[in-house]
């Protein structure tokens, strides 16, 4: 399904810096893939290659057998529409429009029939436990709630790979709680892959399989034998020793805002092509 084939990625400036080092990961259909490391290890940079919001300085990208280093710009934003979705950490709704507006937001722009779209918007809304909600608007919901809706209008077009970064990073442990399960749930009656970058071991215990990056380069993987809890405890084990490059609240407000401007602009740019 996806395939990361020695991907290096430096960002230019004045002292260039090697952010992906020759990495290397395949992630087959129907996994549901946590992508775990230290702050700076470049888990948001693998995590923008992929999505194709950037692009490597070498190696190639496969997604259902598509090489997406080969599209032009055009080609790439209705890539990302059709067969991408994307879970942000701050749910990224659109305040003016109701949950079920939101949901079927990504089909408006296909042209896809008000039939259709009711249809799928409430399997869907069903599915997530999010059908009595769908007339409100989305200050009158919850946390939860939200990320749950944000989660229906990431797959309501069936996308081939769901990517989500930090995806309960806003959320009290109980909504997370039920996010990670929505998710797992999709990964598992849905057949859906995923991608979930996360700093919780708890949130990538829900995962079949969790990557190590460390400087830019695969450092180990675990998967997921016995049960969650036994999983989460491994990865609890695990994730102190990977140490990391500190940093104040500062450094992490401006860089996390920094972060989701720029997958705000790729979804949007994504959302606003018309085929
Ligand atoms: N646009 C950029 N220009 C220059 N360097 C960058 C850029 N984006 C990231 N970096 C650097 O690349 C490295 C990897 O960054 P990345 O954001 O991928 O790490 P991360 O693992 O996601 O960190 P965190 O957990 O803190 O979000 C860091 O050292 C970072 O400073």
């Amino acid at each position: 399904m996806l395939e990361v084939r020695n991907v290096s990625k430096v960002y230019e400036g004045k002292i260039a810096y090697q952010a992906l080092s020759n990495l290397s990961l395949t992630v087959p259909k129907e996994q549901f893939v946590g992508i775990m490391g230290p702050s700076g290890s470049g888990k948001t940079t693998l995590l923008n290659v992929v999505s194709t919001i950037d692009k490597p300085t070498s190696g190639q990208v496969i997604i259902d057998g598509k090489e997406t280093n080969r599209m032009n710009k055009r080609q790439l934003a209705l890539f990302r529409r059709r067969e991408l979705g994307f879970v942000f950490q701050d749910f990224n709704l659109l305040q003016t429009l109701t949950v079920k507006e939101n949901i079927i937001f990504p089909l408006t722009l296909d042209n896809v029939s008000v039939k259709e779209q009711d249809a799928r918007v409430h399997r869907i809304a069903e599915k997530l436990g999010i059908a009595h909600i769908l007339n409100k608007r989305t200050y009158e919901i919850s946390g939860g709630q939200s990320q749950r809706t944000a989660i229906a209008r990431a797959i309501i077009h069936d996308p081939k790979l769901i990517l989500a970064d930090e995806p309960t990073g806003n959320l009290d442990s109980k909504a997370a709680k039920d996010v990670l399960e929505t998710l797992q749930m999709l990964n598992r009656e849905e057949g859906a892959t995923m991608m979930m970058v996360t700093h919780d071991p708890q949130a990538a215990s829900y995962c079949d399989r969790v990557i190590f990056i460390k400087d830019g380069a695969l450092y180990r993987e675990l998967r997921k034998s016995g049960s969650r809890q036994m999983f989460s405890r491994k990865l609890w084990a695990y994730c102190p020793p990977l140490g990391g490059r500190k940093m104040n609240f500062r450094q992490f407000a401006v860089k996390n805002v920094f972060r989701n401007m720029r997958l705000y602009a790729a979804y949007f740019s994504a959302a606003h092509s018309r085929s």
